[in-house]
């Protein structure tokens, strides 16, 4: 039987627009066909098993051999093969009519409907036709008594299929796809590419692949056994393999659902330092253990995307553009399948191992706080298990941290006020001062943090957050005893006045306060609100832009009731300047200000003093 047709396509040169569009990566032909030949593999060992094939499996290894010289790629499998009438309909039916119907589709469409429609199409066989100018299939079905049947087509809609026999037969069961590589496609007769393109997506299929006489595949990756079938060092192992030279990873996640989606995976939290990490590995996207992308923006939210590891799911559609994906339904249940699952594995840890979860909080801390931040379902969570720490290094989670300061640190208005420390070196005196009055201090100086505690203020009733030198200690939590000033309106007026002189400078309000005898002489500190704007910009804040152009404001605080006032107040005139300026420069140093001429001024008139003396 020789039979020459036409494959029904009614549209002239679709060849050139499949080719140029049907995927941008050419080099995922291999993948297609190799992961056909994986599926007739498996086909025809479940008719073994269902006991309509009864014949030998034999070696079932699915071949890649490339000949440069001929230029020829072969693609060979021991599966289930094809007679001739099956050709006709697997490969001149299915395969090309899903290839007409993309091209009907794609006519005379904008760009974004062609890149939807490029999206929905997987063409399978097909792709061969981007790399190759002739495909040969040769191929001969597991059914006793059928001919070889060999199959031609070279890129236009016309075929050939014949049954040859004799010396043309094929001796086993199987299939062997030939291509015949187009001069355009060079590159893929190179054994190193074939083995790059193999490695990066066959590597977990679960029938062998053998290219250049090596097996290049694991057929049974961790992810699709059992967790109970595992031991710790197989995920620890896994990971090295996925991500040689990472340091190894702190716990992990072993997905495994079946409705109403299919989904199977792996997720490794990373030690995360700092955000720079982030997205140095990628999570990797598998359809049936076919390698698809690490490109898993749409599928993982965006908070996640700190994990790694592996997410196979054959209910992700492939090869689809980004907006396909987002309106996907499967992608979205995916979606907060996964945020849950994340969020009870560290409410587990958190549960079963309290001081263990506190020793890996400083790595997972910021991935806790960035999925809080975005978004609301992992908010309401990980509320209950995300963790802050005191400068004296005790962690609390946020009720109990309510509990422990709610006795002290209740203001006026009934208002619980947090205090916190971004620098604990730099704002030293500020938390002495306040630790002295029995307050806490928590030390929120991560990246994140100036967002995480507007998160905070907004979720937390009658609770607000300040910076520990956002004001003098009486002031940070406003109580209703108030601290009398030892001097007249007249002398605090003239007090404020002689500090304005000293400090001369725009940015610096000054103010006279009634603080204790024991605070400093003169305080410098930084509005909270201003400084969290900064702060917030700095982080990229949305919307903060505004703020940018806006001078540093600070508050400078002369003590009343400190010996200093007095002396300023009576002394001589230039004496009085040389004092203010003094006391003034020393609260500048304990807020890490004091620098360059100004310090040396400081320390010249230190030394004048101390001759004094
Ligand atoms: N190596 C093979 N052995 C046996 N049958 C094959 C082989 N390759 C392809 N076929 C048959 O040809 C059909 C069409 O293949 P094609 O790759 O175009 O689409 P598909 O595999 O069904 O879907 P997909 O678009 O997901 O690849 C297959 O369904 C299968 O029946």
């Amino acid at each position: 039987m020789q039979e020459k047709g036409s494959i029904s396509i009614h549209t002239e040169n679709i060849f050139p627009i499949i080719k140029k569009f049907l995927y941008s990566d050419h080099e995922i032909f291999l993948r297609e066909l190799v992961s056909n030949a994986v599926d007739a593999t498996q086909k025809l060992k479940s008719l073994g098993q269902l006991g309509e094939f009864k014949g030998e499996l034999g070696e079932l290894k699915v071949r890649v051999t490339v000949d440069k010289e001929a230029r020829k790629i072969t693609i060979s499998d021991r599966g289930l093969g094809m007679t001739a009438e099956e050709i006709k309909k697997y490969i001149n039916q299915i395969a090309f009519s899903g290839a007409t119907e993309f091209v009907e589709k794609y006519k005379e469409k904008d760009a974004a409907a062609k890149d939807q429609i490029i999206g929905q199409f997987g063409l399978g066989f097909y792709s061969a036709f981007m790399v190759a100018k002739e495909v040969e299939i040769w191929s001969k079905s597991y059914k006793d008594d059928t001919l070889t049947a060999h199959w031609i087509c070279d890129g236009s809609t016309e075929f050939t299929l014949d049954e040859p026999t004799g010396e043309h037969a094929k001796a086993e069961r199987g299939t062997d796809v030939v291509l015949h590589v187009a001069e355009d496609s060079d590159e893929f007769l190179e054994e190193a590419r074939l083995k790059g393109i193999l490695t990066k997506y066959c590597k977990f299929l679960p029938v062998e692949i053998e290219f250049e006489g090596e097996v290049i595949n694991q057929t049974a990756p961790i992810w699709t056994k059992q967790p109970a079938d595992l031991t710790d060092e197989d995920y620890t192992k896994f990971y090295q393999e996925l991500y040689p030279f990472s340091e190894p990873p702190l716990f992990w996640i072993h997905l495994n659902v079946d409705y109403p989606f299919n989904l199977t995976g792996i997720l490794y939290f990373p030690k995360v330092k700092d955000e720079l990490q982030f997205q140095r590995n990628k999570i990797q996207l598998y359809s049936r253990q076919v390698f698809i992308t690490d490109e898993v923006k749409d599928v993982v939210p965006e908070f996640l995307m700190l994990l790694h590891g592996v997410i196979d799911s054959p209910d992700i559609p492939l090869n689809v553009s980004r907006s396909f994906l987002q309106a996907d339904g499967n992608v979205r249940k995916i979606n907060s399948y996964i945020t849950k699952k994340v969020a009870d594995k560290l409410a587990e840890l958190y549960r079963k191992d309290r001081t263990g979860f506190e020793e890996k909080w400083p790595d997972i801390g910021l991935f806790v706080k960035y999925g809080m931040l975005s978004d609301d379902k992992f908010y309401e969570k990980a509320k209950d298990f995300a963790l802050v720490q005191n400068v004296a290094g005790k962690f609390f989670t946020l009720p109990e941290y309510q509990e422990f300061v709610q006795a002290n640190q209740k203001d006026k208005n009934d208002q619980t006020v947090v205090l916190y420390t971004t620098d604990a070196e730099a704002q030293h005196g500020f938390i002495q001062a306040a630790q002295d009055r029995g307050y806490d201090v928590l030390k929120l100086d991560a990246v994140l943090d100036p967002h995480f505690i507007g998160q905070l203020e907004q979720k937390l009733e009658k609770t607000s957050f300040k910076r520990v030198d956002a004001d003098t200690v009486g002031k940070l939590i406003e109580k209703d005893e108030q601290t009398e000033s030892v001097l007249s309106e007249d002398d605090k007026t003239k007090l404020q006045e002689l500090f304005k002189t000293a400090v001369s400078n725009e940015q610096m309000q000054v103010q006279v306060s009634a603080l204790s005898p024991q605070d400093a002489p003169v305080i410098i500190t930084v509005p909270e609100f201003m400084r969290r704007m900064k702060d917030m910009q700095r982080t990229g804040g949305g919307g903060m832009q505004m703020f940018g152009s806006l001078p540093d404001s600070y508050t400078v605080s002369v003590n009343a009731n400190h010996p200093v006032a007095q002396r300023v107040l009576h002394a001589e005139a230039e004496a009085g300047q040389k004092l203010a300026r003094q006391a003034f420069d020393l609260a500048l140093l304990a807020q890490n200000m004091l620098k360059g001429e100004a310090l040396t001024a400081f320390v010249k008139r230190s030394a004048d003093l101390l001759a004094a003396e």
